[in-house]
């Protein structure tokens, strides 16, 4: 609801330099005139309106009225004006008022619901927006993103993503994943010190952090030195964060409304031909076709659709569910597939060590003392499983030791390494997944503390007692240390290697029930559930077990790593299970669906999940979920229940249901009226209906309709993924289209023949006729049943009945009159509600027939990328 401010002046740029990382922090600061203490509350407002929002569109705020005004630059508005300035010119009054009211009205009531809807939508949004700490006025405070300005001073740590471009003041073992702007899917480490020698671009400045890169591990402090589109991503993609990808359902629209532009053009056409021909009045028959254009026109369906996923989106903000990007529930009422993570979904993520034991398998109080050194000291995204280690009681008291490096922990390693010091030696420690850990060791350690070479029965007897414990449902680590010289108060990746094995530290997360009661429910309305996790094949496929779902197929990713994308394509369906996945393969394993011709949804907490997030056709994140996943998502759940998928699809569905009822209403009764209108030109005397009787059936047929996105939805509407299928909306318009145009012409009949209606009276008589078929067939098409068993929502209701009774008592008051109408007998009233009846038993036959053999979702259609 904004646009780039009209002509207003433009957003400075910020005062520092493009490539400011060769500045020192304290030059820096001096050219954003702030220190490195943070802004005051009072510049931070100036600076917000100087530099502008921190967001890449920085869209000024359009003021209502004239975000109200630019909607008369729609092409169909500029005909109506056109038509009403053609009859004021020429004295049509008349005509003139009832277009003037007509386009005020519709621009009004499309403009109100439009921002309504949209301004809730966006409150929701906003509440689930990216926050930065900040030093305000000197106090850190929690700010929603897009505020920060130049000059502004920022806390990065594990998990967050960078809120806008700057320079570090201060960085501790901080790592940064910049895959976004360079590519590189490894971390790299940044240091708050000035560059040795003056970096070229971003990708060389270590002391810089950018936007939309994020923080892998450790703590910093970021001075903000360019935000929103001054920004580097900011100047690559115009809007970041708005997923640019138009839905099916989307792109089904739009071939939609090509359809009926191409149809009104046509029928325009011949009404003026046959018109001209026919030596009627040159004004009058181009008002004429200008009103059969605006009637056969869908104008409310830019409305309808938002206001369908808006009511939708809040309908799912009670359930604890924001939808950030409306469209998305196209998407979740058409996913037949959803991939989820572990971890809080399938468990409920209270996890608690378990036992430790040593190599022998037995109990060993000094396994747990090194793993929780290691916990203790590691400052990257702390897992549950560090949480668990660090509640567990302590045997050994406070070891005395301090830390001098770390290699954060990353989803390809799997392991974090310490670099201790502790009584005067050096000490490496390793903790991590035991496949990994085994094959890094070269030695075990014993009982006495004395270590010994790590043969090969050795190795394969660890590997089993691994896999043991993996069998019975523990999650385990693995822990090995290495003594390191003297020395170096650094370490590296490549120093782990060579490792002594000490022992593993198993732990315990219990099954969230629920969930498997869930998943059945889903897989009862056709989605089906696949596991994509981190963790080894033998805890998932306990946890499976004991949460009683039956899993076809397994594929770890060391399998996948060695297939083709082909052949994971043809494995994809009968796999359920996706186990030792890194990041990169959740990504392929989404893809590989997706091309499968599946519409897939991706849950998922971690930074690991983010580009599967981002892969997958719905991410859904949880509230507490890691920055980069939150950002990735579409919707975010405020509590970790699969419930609330649950509750997203059905809502999905019901606003996929809600818009197709306004296009079938679209192509079946609006467009059998237009369409006879447009030949009973051919033989009557006289225009079938007046220009401004056809605007004002057009404008009550609009207030019928209102009601349609609040409406009740079938079950059976509910029960399965929904799909545009084009197909079937224009076998709908071809059925339903010509049993109107039936009618239309047995009351042409009726009129002219049994009543001998004159002018006046014709035109009257099938106003009222067209009028009530048009609006109360709503109440038989918004059904795929019984009508009378599947009765609607009180709204529509309220709308159908009284856009139907203002059609009939309309010609007996003075605006009646006023349009040219006259009061109908009451013979001919009866015979009117006659045809009326008649045409819904036609109706409701042809739709039960049509639905029958609607058959299953859409074709599935395979996608190239
Ligand atoms: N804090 C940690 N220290 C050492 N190793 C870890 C740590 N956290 C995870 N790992 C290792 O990395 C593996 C993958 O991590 P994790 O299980 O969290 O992946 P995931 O895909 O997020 O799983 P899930 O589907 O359960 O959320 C773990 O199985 C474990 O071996
Ligand atoms: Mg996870």
């Amino acid at each position: 609801m904004t646009s780039p401010g009209w002509g207003r002046r433009p957003f400075e740029k910020p005062p520092v330099p493009e490539d400011y990382w060769n500045l020192a922090p304290e030059r820096a600061a001096e050219a954003l005139s702030a220190g490195l203490t943070g802004l005051s509350v009072s510049e931070a407002a100036a600076r917000l309106a100087r530099y502008g929002p921190n967001d890449a569109a920085q869209r000024r705020h359009t003021p209502l009225w004239l975000q109200f005004l630019a909607r008369f630059k729609n092409p169909l508005v500029l005909i109506l004006l056109v038509a009403s300035a053609a009859s004021a010119a020429t004295g049509e009054i008349t005509s003139f008022v009832v277009i003037t009211a007509v386009i005020l009205l519709s621009v009004t009531l499309d403009f109100v619901q439009e921002v309504r809807a949209e301004s809730a939508v966006e409150a929701l949004r906003r509440s689930v927006a990216l926050t930065a700490r900040t030093c305000r006025g000197g106090n850190w405070i929690e700010l929603s993103a897009d505020q920060l300005v130049p000059g502004d001073l920022v806390e990065l740590k594990a998990g967050d993503l960078i809120p806008a471009d700057g320079l570090l003041i201060k960085a501790r073992d901080l790592f940064i994943t910049q895959a976004i702007l360079t590519g590189e899917p490894y971390p790299v480490e940044k240091h708050a010190a000035p560059l040795k020698a003056p970096a070229a671009g971003p990708a060389e400045a270590d002391n810089a952090g950018f936007l939309g890169t994020s923080v892998v591990s450790g703590v910093g402090q970021l001075l903000i030195c360019r935000t929103g589109r001054a920004t580097i991503l900011g100047g690559v993609a115009k809007a970041l964060g708005e997923r640019a990808p138009v839905t099916a359902f989307e792109t089904g629209i739009r071939h939609f409304g090509l359809l009926i532009m191409r149809l009104t053009a046509l029928l325009v056409l011949f009404v003026l031909l046959v018109n001209g021909l026919m030596g009627r009045p040159l004004l009058e028959s181009f008002l004429f076709a200008i009103a059969l254009a605006v009637g056969l026109t869908p104008e409310l369906l830019p409305m309808v659709t938002t206001v369908t996923l808006a009511h939708g989106a809040l309908r799912l903000a009670k359930r604890r569910v924001i939808v950030k990007h409306l469209p998305a529930l196209h998407n979740l009422g058409a996913m037949d597939l959803l991939c989820t993570d572990k971890t809080g979904t399938l468990t409920e993520a209270q996890v608690k060590v378990d036992r430790a034991i040593d190599a022998e398998g037995q109990p060993s109080d000094r396994v747990l003392e090194l793993a929780r050194l290691n916990s203790q000291f590691c400052t990257g995204v702390r897992s549950p499983l560090d949480s668990a280690i660090l509640a567990s009681p302590d045997p050994s008291g406070a070891v005395i030791c301090t830390k001098l490096d770390e290699v954060p922990f990353d989803f390809e390693r799997r392991r974090v390494s310490i670099l201790i010091e502790r009584e005067g030696r050096a000490q490496l420690l390793v903790k991590g997944a035991p496949e990994n850990l085994l094959r890094l060791s070269n030695r075990v350690e014993g009982k006495d503390g004395a270590a010994r070479p790590l043969d090969a029965a050795l190795r394969a007897q660890l590997t089993q007692a691994f896999e043991k414990l993996s069998q019975e449902g523990l999650r385990a680590l693995a822990v090995a240390y290495k003594p390191m010289p003297a020395g170096p108060r650094a370490m590296a990746i490549a120093d782990e290697s060579d490792l002594i094995f000490v022992g593993f530290v198993a732990f315990i997360d219990p099954p969230k029930q629920e969930a498997a009661v869930v998943i059945r429910e889903l897989a009862d309305s056709q989605v089906g559930i696949k596991i994509l996790t981190g963790d080894n094949e033998h805890v998932t496929q306990h946890l499976c077990q004991s949460l009683g779902l039956d899993v076809r197929g397994t594929l770890t990713g060391d399998e996948l790593a060695k297939l083709t994308d082909e052949a994971l394509f043809s494995r994809v369906a009968d796999t359920d299970l996706f186990c030792r996945l890194t990041p990169q393969q959740k990504t392929r394993v989404v893809l590989a669906l997706r091309r499968a011709g599946h519409v897939v949804g991706f849950l998922g907490d971690g930074i690991n999940d983010a580009p599967a997030l981002h892969a997958a056709d719905i991410g859904i994140s949880v509230d507490s979920a890691a920055d980069v996943a939150k950002e990735a998502a579409d919707l975010i759940l405020l509590d970790h229940d699969l419930e609330l998928v649950r509750a997203a699809v059905e809502e999905g569905r019901r606003s996929f249901e809600n818009i197709l009822k306004y296009i079938l209403m679209g192509t079946s009764s609006n467009f059998g009226n237009m369409f006879s209108m447009a030949g009973a030109t051919l033989f009557l005397p006289f225009l079938p209906m007046l220009p401004v009787q056809v605007l004002v059936n057009n404008l009550l047929y609009d207030l019928s309709e209102l009601g349609i996105p609040f409406d009740r939805v079938d079950r059976a509407a509910l029960a399965r993924p929904q799909r545009w299928d084009m197909r079937f909306v224009q076998r709908f318009m071809w059925t339903l289209g010509p049993v109107s145009s039936v009618f239309d012409f047995l009351t042409f009949f009726t009129l002219l023949y049994l009543f001998k209606a004159g002018e006046a009276e014709f035109q009257t008589g099938w106003f009222v006729e067209s009028m009530l078929t048009q609006t109360m067939v709503v109440l038989l098409i918004r059904t795929r049943g019984n009508p009378f068993a599947n009765l609607p929502d009180r709204v529509l209701a309220a709308t159908v009945f009284v856009a139907a009774g203002l059609a009939v008592l309309l010609p007996y008051t003075g605006l009646g009159r006023w349009i040219g109408m006259v009061p109908l007998p009451l013979p001919l009233l009866a015979a009117i509600a006659g045809l009326a009846a008649g045409y819904f038993l036609l109706v409701e036959i042809a739709k039960r027939i049509l639905w029958r053999h609607a058959g299953a979702p859409g074709p599935r259609l395979q996608r190239r990328f």
